[in-house]
């Protein structure tokens, strides 16, 4: 990290501690490049021992943007050191065009992510892949979502990579790329503090199929099918859905759905507990309304309560126990007292 870089990631461009980092830094020539972590362990060590010069206000500035940067590790499965140099697979991706992903913001929490490639099943191409992660980035900055929708145009959901730019991206440096790209994005969304829900449609096959291990839950319209055929095309799931089918319906169930390309239709999935429901209609516009209705009995709420509740869910979902009750602790900390708790104090509901 060259002293330009350090600057402007660190943001601090007029407080006077940039002279305490000039200073530091002039211990290193231009080119001294340092990981973000090194840097700041270093820099911690520095001032420590110079106890008298270091500006509490500088150590606070640093411990804060070193939360950010593991905070920032922490939401991207992949980086350098895995050999991951995203802004070049963006570039390699977005040579394969077509289709959209479109995303709507609405009034009262819930976001409709659209699936739009119609033509081709809502194949993904390349532009999707990168359009994705721009959906997710903004969802993430979204600070008023509760709920997700995600379903496909054209009355079916996914099915899977868009197979005229898997042909061009067939050897391994491009796919393993293209697997931690996908791998990323989509742990991002399942990481979402919003409450998302497939809304399977027609086919949701290979990727897709993965896709839909990404959200919270499944609901399916009659008809529709989710079926994981990795295996006819001689691979594996590659986009994180095995990992995820694992945790949704165990090893024996996912095992079988890998293995044997078994075709899932709403009443198998209602069994292995892959879908919560079987929607009544399978008309593209009843069945979005009906998605909405089925989430909003979750999704009804403070935005601050629902959104804290997916974090604790979460925690419980992927960290040891113990770093589980941390993050819940935490957690509770932003909403013990606040406006939601206290008014409910107020009010003293019954909850019969
Ligand atoms: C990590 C997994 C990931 C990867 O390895 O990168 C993958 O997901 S690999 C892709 C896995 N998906 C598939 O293999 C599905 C292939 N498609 C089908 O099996 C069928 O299309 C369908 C999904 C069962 C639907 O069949 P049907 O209703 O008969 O429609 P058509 O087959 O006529 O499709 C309409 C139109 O769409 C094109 N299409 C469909 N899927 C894809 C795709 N994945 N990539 C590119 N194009 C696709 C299909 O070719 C038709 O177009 P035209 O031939 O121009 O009419």
């Amino acid at each position: 990290m060259t002293l330009q870089n350090c600057l402007v990631f660190l943001h601090i461009p007029s407080y006077p501690t940039v002279w305490l980092l000039c200073k530091l830094l002039l211990h290193f020539n231009e080119d001294y490049t340092c990981t973000n972590e090194s840097f700041f362990e270093f820099s911690l060590e520095w001032y420590s021992q110079r106890q008298e010069m270091a500006l509490p206000l500088w150590k606070n500035l640093l411990q804060t943007t070193k939360e950010r940067i593991l905070q920032q590790r922490r939401l991207s499965l992949y980086n350098g050191a895995h050999g991951y140099e995203e802004e070049l697979i963006k570039k390699k991706l977005q040579q394969f065009a077509g289709g959209s992903i479109n995303l709507s913001k609405e009034d009262n929490g819930i976001g409709i992510l659209t699936l739009n490639n119609p033509k081709l099943m809502n194949a993904f191409t390349g532009t999707m892949m990168v359009e994705l992660q721009e959906r997710i980035t903004e969802l993430e900055n979204w600070k008023d979502g509760k709920g997700l929708i995600v379903y496909g145009a054209g009355n079916t959901f996914c099915s899977g990579s868009d197979l005229n730019a898997v042909k061009e991206i067939s050897n391994s440096q491009d796919g393993m790329d293209m697997c931690m790209f996908m791998q990323n994005t989509l742990t991002r969304l399942m990481r979402l503090p919003l409450i998302s829900v497939a809304l399977v449609q027609g086919k949701a096959f290979g990727g897709g199929a993965e896709l839909t291990t990404a959200c919270d839950f499944r609901l399916m319209t009659p008809g529709s099918e989710i079926r994981f055929v990795h295996k006819h095309m001689g691979l594996v799931p590659g986009w994180g859905g095995a990992a995820r089918l694992v945790q949704i319906v165990g090893s024996g169930a996912a095992l079988q759905l890998l293995s044997g390309t078994a075709r899932v239709d709403p009443e198998k999935a209602l069994r292995l507990g892959f879908s919560e429901q079987t929607l009544s209609s399978s008309d593209e516009t009843r069945a979005l309304e009906e998605a909405r209705a089925w989430l909003s009995q979750y999704t009804e709420g403070p935005v601050s309560v629902i959104r804290a509740m997916k974090k604790v869910v979460t925690a419980g979902r992927e960290l040891p126990l113990e770093d589980a009750l941390r993050t819940e602790k935490d957690i509770f900390g932003t909403v013990w007292g606040g406006p939601a708790n206290l008014e409910a104090l107020v009010r003293r509901p019954k909850h019969k």
